[in-house]
C-alpha cells in the first residue's frame, strides 16, 4: 500500500480523539482539499426546515460570503458549524476526522473554529489588551486569567494581534470607550487569539461608518490566506467588495455558488434575492 492510500481520508481513523469518527468510504469524497465539509445537512424546526438538504465546502485560506434573503438558514447553518444547532441529517466534518455533529461547542472552538457575532460582546470595563488577555484564556477561561503573568511571547501575541486589527495604539483603552467600528474589531481579535483555522464572521459592518467599512473589508481580506473566513452579510456592495466566492441560500439550501459576478446575474438569484433587495 502506498504513502498516499495509508493516508487516503476515506480510510482516517482516529478513535482516540473525542469528537473523531472514521470517515465511511464514499461520504464526503471531495478529495480531502477541503476544511469544511457540510453535506445533505438538514436542520428542522417544529417540522419547518431552516436548513434543506444543503451541502456546502470550504477550502482552507478561502474568504467565501454567505448571502441570502431573510430566513434562508444563514445562522443556523453558522450554528450548525458551532456545535450550537444540530442538524437531524447529514453530514458536517472539520479537517477529515473531526465529526462537528459530534462535538461539543467548546470542543469545537478548541479544534479552531472561532465565530465573531453580530453584537460585539467586549467587556467594556477592560483594556483592548485585557480583552485579548481573556479571551486568550479560551472557552473555558475565568476572570482569573487577568491575575496570572502574561509571558513575552503572550504578550507579543496580543500585540501581534492588535496590530492586525488596527488597534495597536488603542492597547490601554477601555473597551466601552472605543468606537463601535473599533469594539468589532477587538473582538475579532479577541476571536483570532485561540488561533482559529476557520473564523465565522456574523453581518461584520451593521451600524459601520463608511471608513470602517473599508477598513473591515481590509481586515477580512488579510486575514483569509492564514484562516479560511466565511462571512454572513447583507450589504452586498461590501460583499462584491470583498468576495472571491459567494454562496447564496434560499430556503434552506444553495441557491447558487460562484463569482459574485456570475452569481449576480444569474436569473435564479436576481428572483429570490437580488430582485427584492435591488
Ligand atoms: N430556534 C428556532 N426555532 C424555530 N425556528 C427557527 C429557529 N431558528 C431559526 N428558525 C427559523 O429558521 C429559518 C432560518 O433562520 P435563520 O436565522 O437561519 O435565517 P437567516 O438567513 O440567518 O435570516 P436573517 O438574514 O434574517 O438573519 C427562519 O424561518 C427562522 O424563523
Amino acid at each position: 500500500m502506498s504513502l498516499r492510500d495509508t493516508f487516503r481520508r476515506d480510510q482516517v481513523f482516529a478513535p482516540l480523539r473525542p469528537g473523531t469518527r472514521p470517515v465511511r468510504p464514499g461520504q464526503l469524497d471531495t478529495g480531502g482539499k477541503h476544511i469544511l465539509y457540510m453535506e445533505d445537512i438538514t436542520v428542522s424546526f417544529d417540522g419547518f426546515k431552516a436548513l434543506n438538504d444543503l451541502t456546502l465546502y470550504i477550502k482552507p485560506g478561502e474568504l467565501r460570503c454567505i448571502i441570502g434573503p431573510n430566513g434562508a438558514g444563514k445562522s443556523t447553518l453558522m450554528d450548525v458549524i458551532t456545535g450550537k444547532t444540530r442538524p437531524d441529517t447529514g453530514s458536517c466534518f472539520f479537517g477529515q476526522t473531526m465529526d462537528l455533529t459530534r462535538m461539543t461547542e467548546t470542543e469545537i472552538a478548541t479544534a479552531g473554529i472561532g465565530r465573531k457575532f453580530q453584537k460585539p460582546t467586549v467587556f467594556p470595563e477592560h483594556t483592548a489588551l485585557e480583552n485579548l488577555e481573556l479571551a486568550m484564556a479560551g472557552p473555558k477561561g475565568t476572570w482569573q486569567a487577568l491575575l496570572q503573568p502574561v509571558t513575552g511571547q503572550q504578550y507579543d501575541w496580543m500585540a501581534q494581534t492588535l496590530e492586525t486589527v488596527g488597534l495597536l495604539a488603542q492597547k490601554d483603552q477601555l473597551a466601552g470607550a472605543l468606537s463601535h467600528g473599533q469594539k468589532q474589531w477587538l473582538e475579532i481579535a479577541m476571536v483570532l487569539m485561540q488561533k482559529p483555522r476557520l473564523l465565522l464572521v456574523d453581518e461584520p459592518i451593521a451600524g459601520m461608518t463608511r471608513q470602517e467599512v473599508e477598513r473591515t473589508a481590509e481586515l477580512l481580506q488579510s486575514l483569509a490566506g492564514e484562516h479560511s473566513v466565511m462571512v454572513v452579510e447583507h450589504d452586498m456592495e461590501f460583499i462584491r467588495s470583498i468576495a472571491n466566492t459567494v454562496t447564496v441560500l434560499h430556503q434552506g439550501s444553495v441557491l447558487a455558488e460562484g463569482k459574485m459576478q456570475d452569481v449576480q446575474n444569474d436569473p435564479k438569484v436576481i428572483e429570490v434575492y437580488l430582485g427584492e433587495t435591488g
